[in-house]
């Protein structure tokens, strides 16, 4: 299980490993795990070293010492830029400092201009950054990151807050990373918001503390496991109607394709039959989809049909109605875009939705889930984490909070964060198709929780699958994820 932790997680067990430990240990572990991952990165000799003033610059001058200590025989040539606090460091600190300023490493007052670096440690912060990075410390970011070679981060990119993915800001900096080493546990903000561009790659160093002695973090990061139990194999003795229905409504006027794109989501993901339900129909048969059946959604019956309620559906008087007999019914449901935000104006449907006896799935992105939550999307995006557990919690549902790190949720607390997906997503449509994908895994019997975590997780991984094809990610067209969905799913289930 890929365990995520906050920071308050992580104190605690500092605190409870550190007192059975020689004091230093923690350090001295990472300091040595660190190296040998800079070692790895390393094509050329000339290797900057930033320390900041806590622990994470203590981390950092090991790394300094194991580079260019004596008993290496890698020649590195280590520069090392320390830039101490008002306040003493840390003994731990103290004794990586003496240690690194007895080895060959070289120590500069400040940025050294004109050296071509084979790779740049960041060790200025780590989980305690307090406050927004400002003054000389910018500048030296900025200069850093202007610089554009490989950075190997220490725990954190400094500047990033490790809780929510967040550069603590406003209009604050972070440290532009090639690589992650991150200590004892991984970190929720490495892998949303803005926390995947600057992280970069991502390395688990546990310092030798076992799972075991690792309290249940609070978060998880998506893996095929958390919905393994889904994939059976098909049975032979199968027909149509073992995979359920799902019916997609949506689609007012000029807004035909939303919900096509949803029921390709469902119809290439498994789903037995799919139906388009049109507020305002525009035509008898999808000629490049026909096996979707078209319906009016004025006089649609939709029987035991999964529903998947809002692409392109708009806000009028048809739309309201069917949404209101949906969220009456005892239909498995997928709630996204127009119907969201007719439910963010209502406070009576979100006292209906939340009542519900099958927990529905809603698929916000940030702005619709700002409306929800009655903020900005700047405050759904400065915690996503939170955003999410707390709409999961008010509406009594799975929420799927979507964007770069897409942020899972449900009503008992559970968070997972999904690694799959690239920016090739950021295209119209890709949200319809996720929705389809959603409503074809509840169809098939799939529980809410796994079939928001899995259809996430498939979306992505078909994006990825494109991107690795070459067709994306500029210029990768939602049309193209449902066959991509397909090979994933079915390579899982294999
Ligand atoms: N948790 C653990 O058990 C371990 C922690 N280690 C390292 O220790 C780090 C945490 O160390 P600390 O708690 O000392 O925190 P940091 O080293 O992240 O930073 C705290 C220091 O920076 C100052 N500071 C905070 N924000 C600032 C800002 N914007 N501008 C200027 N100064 C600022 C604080 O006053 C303090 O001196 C971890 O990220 C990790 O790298 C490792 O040594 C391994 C073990
Ligand atoms: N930069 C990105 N990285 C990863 N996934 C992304 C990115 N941008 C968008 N996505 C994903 O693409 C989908 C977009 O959905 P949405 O915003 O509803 O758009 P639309 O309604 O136009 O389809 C979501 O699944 C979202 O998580
Ligand atoms: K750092």
């Amino acid at each position: 299980m890929k365990s995520l932790y906050s920071v308050a997680e992580i104190r605690t067990i500092e605190h409870t490993i550190a007192q059975s430990l020689p004091a230093g240990t923690l350090m001295r572990r990472a300091g040595e795990a660190a190296a040998s991952a800079a070692r790895a990165m390393l094509a050329g000799r000339k290797v900057l070293v930033l320390a900041g003033p806590g622990n994470n610059g203590g981390d950092a001058l090991e790394v300094a010492a194991n580079l260019a200590g004596a008993e290496t025989d890698l020649e590195a040539e280590v520069t090392v830029l320390y830039l101490p606090g008002s306040s003493a460091p840390s003994p731990e600190t103290a004794r990586a400092l003496a240690r690194a300023r007895a080895s060959k490493a070289q120590f500069v007052d400040s940025l050294p201009l004109g050296r071509d670096w084979s790779l740049i440690v960041d060790g200025l912060f780590g989980i305690g950054l307090a406050r927004p990075i400002d003054g000389a410390m910018r500048l030296l970011v900025e200069a850093i990151n202007a610089l554009g070679r490989p950075v190997l981060a220490l725990d954190v990119p400094s500047g990033l807050d490790a809780d929510t993915g967040a550069v603590i800001g406003p209009d604050g900096v972070a440290v532009q990373a090639t690589r992650t080493i991150t200590f004892i546990g991984d970190k929720p903000g490495l892998h949303t918001f803005e926390g995947r561009d600057y992280a970069g790659q991502v390395q688990l160093a546990p310092l030798g503390i076992d799972p075991g002695q690792r309290p249940p973090a609070g978060a998880r990061l998506n893996e095929p496991a958390l919905f393994a139990r889904h994939l059976a194999p098909r049975r032979h003795n199968s027909h149509k109607g073992s995979f359920g229905d799902v019916a997609v409504i949506g689609g007012a006027r000029g807004m035909a394709g939303a919900p096509l794109m949803a029921a390709r989501g469902a119809l290439f993901t498994g789903a037995g039959r799919v139906f388009v339900a049109a507020i305002e129909p525009a035509g008898a048969v999808d000629v490049v989809q026909p096996e979707i059946m078209m319906r009016d959604a004025q006089d649609f019956d939709s029987g035991d049909a999964t529903l998947v309620i809002g692409p392109g559906m708009g806000d009028s008087v048809t739309a309201m109605r069917v949404l209101f007999k949906a969220l009456e019914g005892k239909a498995a449901l997928v709630l996204d875009a127009d119907a969201l935000n007719l439910i963010a104006d209502s406070p009576d449907l979100q006292g209906r939705l939340a009542q519900r006896e099958a927990t529905a799935i809603v698929t916000p992105h940030p702005l619709e889930a700002a409306r929800l939550l009655g903020v900005t999307s700047a405050v759904v995006q400065g915690d996503r984490l939170a955003a999410a557990r707390e709409l999961a919690s008010r509406l009594n549902a799975v929420v799927v909070l979507k964007g770069s790190g897409t942020v899972i949720a449900n009503a008992g607390g559970a968070v997972v964060i999904n690694p799959t997906g690239n920016a090739g997503l950021a295209t119209a449509g890709s949200g319809d198709v996720l929705a389809g994908i959603c409503g074809s895994l509840l169809a098939q019997g799939w529980q809410p929780w796994e079939a928001a975590i899995g259809a996430v997780w498939v979306h992505g991984a078909a994006a990825d699958r494109l991107v690795a094809q070459g067709s994306g990610p500029i210029g990768l067209t939602a049309g193209e994820l449902p066959v991509a969905a397909r090979a994933v799913l079915n390579a899982l289930a294999r």
